[in-house]
C-alpha cells in the first residue's frame, strides 16, 4: 500500500539519517569553509592589512589547535593541527585571491572531502574497536598506574576473565601489579577479592590477572551428607566449593605416586568467621572414610561435635586429657613409624592400612607375607589448641609435627584467635597447611603465606560477615587455586541426625586402631585411651584390646598359661576392697601411718589414679588424700619425684605435674 510504503520510504530514511548524523559535521565545516572564503573575500579581497591580519589568525589557530591537543593521543592531536591549518590556510587564500582564484577552488573540490572523509574513517574506527581490545585495557591500566603495561589476549569464561599482563621491561615488575589490585577492584567497581594475580614463576613482569566479577559464593549451601562415604583418606576430602563452583577439597596423606608429602592443617579464624562448621566439614568427611582413626581434643566439651563423638577413637576433653593424649601422640610416631619401615613402606599409603599379604611389604625375615593386621592412617585434631601448644612448647611440637608426617599421622589444629601470640612462628611453620578464615586485618600475615597475600587473597576484608569464607592453602591444591576464595557448607539443626548416622557407620565399619598404635597409647595413657567401641559391644580398655590381639596375631590364638586355662577370663576380679586390705582404705581417725604403711597407701593411690584413668597428676591432686591419711603435701612431693625416679612416673612439661607409667609398661 502506498501509505505503508511512504512510511517504510519515511522509516529507512529517519534511520539513515540517524546513523549519518553523527558524521555530518565534518561536510558541514568544509561548506562552512567555502562559504567563509567566499565571503571573506568579497569582503577584503584589496585588502593589505587584511591579508596580514588573516595569515597571522590562521597561524595562532593552528598553533591553539595543537597546544588543546595535549591532553589527546598524539595522533589526535596531530589529525587536529592539519585539519585546522589546511583550512585556515585555504580560507586565508581564498579571501585575498577569491576562491576560484587559480588552483584554489580544485583545492578545494578535492581537498575539502578528503579531510571530511578523514574524520569519519576516524569516528567509524573508533566506534568499531573492540571494547575489551588494547585500547580500553591502556586505560584500565593507565588508571591504576599501570600505564606502560600491556594486555593481551584475555580468556572469557563464565564468571572469570583472565588476562596475561605483560609489564615494561625493567620499568615495572610483579609486585607493582599486586600493590595495584585494590585500585583496579575500585576502577572497575568490585570487591578487592574478585580481583587477584597470579605471576608468572619464571618471570618478573608477566603474570594473568584474574577477574571474578560475581560473587557466587554468596549463597549459603548446607551441608548434606559425607562427598565419599567408605572411600580412602587418601582420596580428596571435599569441604565447600570455590567462587568458580569448582570443588574446595584438601588431602591429609601424601602420595608418594605424586611426590605429595602428608600434611598438618591449621585452621584459623576470628570468632564467628565459620570455623566450627568448618571443622564439622572436614571431620565429617574424615569420619566417612574407611581406613582412618581419629583422636580429637576439644576444650569446649564436644558442644560443636557431640554427635560425631561416638565415631572417635579417642576424644579429650582438654586438660589433663589432652596432655595425656599429646604424650601418646608422641610415643605412638616411632611405634607407627618403626612398623611402617619394617613393611617396606616409605610413608603412608592406603595399602598399609589393609592386612599384609604380600611379599613386598612383609616384616618376615624369610621374605613370605607376614599377614600382619594393617595400620590406618591417624588425624589428630587439638581444637582451640593456643594453650596445648603453649604448654607443649615450641620444640616438642616442631618434633611431633615433623615426625608425625612419616608416621602417617596428621595433626590438624584450630585456634581461636588466629595471631602471633597465640602461636609462636616455629609452630605455625610446622603446620603447611592452612584453612584462613574471616580475620582480623592485622592477622592475615599469620594465617597465609606472602605470595598468596600479594596475589590478591585478603582474608581480613571478611572479618565475620562472611562465615564460612576461606583460603586454603594446601599441597595437592594447583598454586594459582591458593588466592580464590573459597566457602565450606553450613550445618544446621537437619545435620545433626545426618552426623549421628555417620558416627554409628564409622563405628560398625570404620577402622579401629592396630595393635601398634592401640598398644603404644595405652602405654602411656592406660585406662585413659579405651579405643573406639562399637554400638553393641561393652567397652574394653584398649590395652588389653591390644595386647590380645597381638598374640593372637602371632600364635594364631589366644595365648593362655595351661595352670589358667580354668579361669573365666570374663568374670570380674574379686574386689580388693573386700579383702584383707581394707583397713588401709578406712583409716581411723587421727591415725598417722608408719612410713611403710604410707609409702603402699601412695602407690595404691597411684594405682586408683591409673584405673581411673586420670593419667597426670601433681601434688594438689592429692590434697583429701592427705587430710585423709594425716600426711602432708611436702611428703606427697617427696614420693612422686621418688616414684620417677623408680619409672612409674615420668615429668611432663609442666613443673610439679607428673604423668603415670601404666603399670603394663612400668612392668
Ligand atoms: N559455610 C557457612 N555458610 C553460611 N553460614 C555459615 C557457614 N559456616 C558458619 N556459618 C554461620 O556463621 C555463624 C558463625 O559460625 P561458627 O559458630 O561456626 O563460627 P566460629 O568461627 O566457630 O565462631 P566461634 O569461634 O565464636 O565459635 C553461625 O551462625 C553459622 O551457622
Amino acid at each position: 500500500m502506498p501509505g505503508d510504503s511512504g512510511a517504510g520510504a519515511g522509516s529507512v530514511r529517519g534511520y539513515l539519517l540517524h546513523r549519518a548524523k553523527p558524521h555530518l559535521p565534518p561536510w558541514l565545516a568544509v561548506g562552512a569553509t567555502g562559504l567563509a572564503g567566499a565571503l571573506g573575500n568579497w569582503r577584503w579581497g584589496d585588502s593589505a592589512a587584511a591579508g596580514v591580519g588573516l595569515t597571522l589568525a590562521s597561524v595562532a589557530l593552528t598553533g591553539a589547535t595543537w597546544w588543546a591537543g595535549k591532553s589527546t593521543s598524539q595522533q589526535r592531536r596531530l589529525h587536529s593541527a592539519i585539519t585546522v591549518a589546511a583550512g585556515s590556510a585555504w580560507i586565508t587564500a581564498a579571501c585575498l585571491a577569491g576562491p576560484t582564484a587559480g588552483p584554489l577552488d580544485d583545492l578545494y573540490l578535492m581537498g575539502g572531502p578528503v579531510v571530511a572523509l578523514s574524520w569519519n574513517v576516524r569516528m567509524i574506527l573508533r566506534h568499531n574497536a573492540d571494547p575489551s581490545g588494547e585500547n580500553s585495557d591502556k586505560g584500565l591500566l593507565e588508571k591504576v598506574g599501570l600505564a606502560r603495561a600491556q594486555i593481551r589476549e584475555a580468556r572469557v569464561e563464565p564468571n572469570r576473565v583472565t588476562a596475561p599482563v605483560a609489564l615494561a621491561p625493567g620499568e615495572q615488575t610483579n609486585d607493582d601489579v599486586s600493590k595495584a589490585l585494590g585500585r583496579i577492584a575500585s576502577a572497575l567497581d568490585l570487591p578487592t577479592s574478585a580481583v587477584r594475580y597470579h605471576p608468572e614463576p619464571d618471570s618478573n613482569r608477566r603474570g594473568d590477572l584474574v577477574i571474578v566479577p560475581e560473587d557466587m559464593l554468596a549463597e549459603v549451601v548446607e551441608w548434606e551428607g559425607p562427598s565419599n562415604l567408605g572411600g580412602s583418606i587418601a582420596e580428596p576430602l571435599v569441604i565447600g566449593r570455590y567462587d568458580d563452583g569448582a570443588p574446595l577439597v584438601v588431602w591429609l596423606p601424601g602420595d608418594p605416586d605424586a611426590g605429595r608429602n602428608s600434611t598438618h592443617v591449621l585452621v584459623a579464624g576470628g570468632t564467628g568467621s565459620g570455623k566450627g562448621d568448618t571443622a564439622l566439614n572436614l571431620l565429617t568427611e574424615v569420619l566417612s572414610r574407611r581406613d582412618v582413626i581419629v583422636w580429637f581434643s576439644d576444650p569446649k566439651a564436644f558442644q560443636d561435635f557431640a554427635p560425631l563423638r561416638p565415631g572417635l577413637d579417642w576424644a579429650a576433653e582438654g586438660g589433663t586429657q589432652t596432655e595425656v593424649m599429646v604424650a601418646a601422640v608422641q610415643e605412638v610416631i616411632p611405634a607407627r613409624t618403626r612398623w611402617l619401615g619394617e613393611h617396606g613402606y616409605r610413608q603412608w599409603v592406603p595399602q598399609a592400612a589393609q592386612q599384609q599379604t604380600s611379599a613386598e611389604h612383609t616384616c618376615r625375615a624369610d621374605g613370605r607375607a607376614c599377614g600382619c593386621a594393617g595400620m590406618p592412617f591417624l588425624v589428630t585434631w587439638f581444637e582451640e589448641a593456643a594453650n596445648t601448644l603453649r604448654a607443649l612448647g615450641d620444640d616438642a611440637f616442631t618434633g611431633i609435627a615433623q615426625e608425625a608426617r612419616s608416621a602417617g599421622i596428621s595433626l590438624i589444629v584450630s585456634l581461636q584467635r588466629p595471631s602471633y601470640d597465640q602461636m609462636s612462628t616455629s609452630t605455625r611453620a610446622s603446620l603447611p597447611s592452612v584453612i584462613a578464615l574471616g580475620c582480623d586485618p592485622r592477622d592475615e600475615g599469620f594465617c597465609l603465606p606472602d605470595e598468596v597475600l600479594a596475589a590478591g587473597a585478603h582474608p581480613g576484608a571478611w572479618g565475620n560477615r562472611r562465615p564460612g569464607y576461606c583460603y586454603v592453602v594446601s599441597p595437592g591444591i594447583a598454586e594459582d587455586r591458593y588466592p580464590s576464595p573459597g566457602r565450606t557448607r553450613r550445618f544446621t539443626h537437619r545435620a545433626v541426625p545426618v552426623m549421628e548416622l555417620l558416627a554409628t557407620w564409622a563405628q560398625r565399619n570404620g577402622a579401629t586402631a592396630d595393635p601398634v598404635t592401640a598398644g603404644a597409647a595405652a602405654g602411656v595413657a592406660g585406662t585413659a585411651y579405651t579405643g573406639r567401641t562399637t554400638p553393641d559391644a561393652p567397652q574394653q580398655p584398649a590395652r588389653l584390646r591390644a595386647v590380645s590381639e597381638e598374640d593372637d596375631m602371632q600364635h594364631g590364638g589366644p595365648l593362655v598359661d595351661p595352670e589358667d586355662a580354668h579361669i573365666d577370663p570374663e568374670a570380674d576380679l574379686p574386689d580388693a576392697l573386700d579383702g584383707d586390705d581394707a583397713p588401709i582404705f578406712a583409716p581411723e581417725p587421727g591415725h598417722k601411718p608408719s612410713p611403710e604403711e604410707a609409702r603402699e597407701l601412695f602407690a595404691r593411690a597411684l594405682q586408683e589414679f591409673e584405673e581411673n584413668g586420670q593419667m597426670i597428676v601433681g601434688p594438689k591432686d592429692f590434697m583429701d588424700w592427705c587430710d585423709r591419711h594425716n600426711l602432708s603435701r611436702p611428703w606427697v612431693s617427696a614420693r612422686l619425684k621418688e616414684a620417677a625416679l623408680d619409672g612409674r612416673l615420668e615429668p611432663t612439661n609442666t613443673t610439679g605435674r607428673w604423668r603415670i607409667v601404666p603399670t603394663l609398661t612400668a612392668a
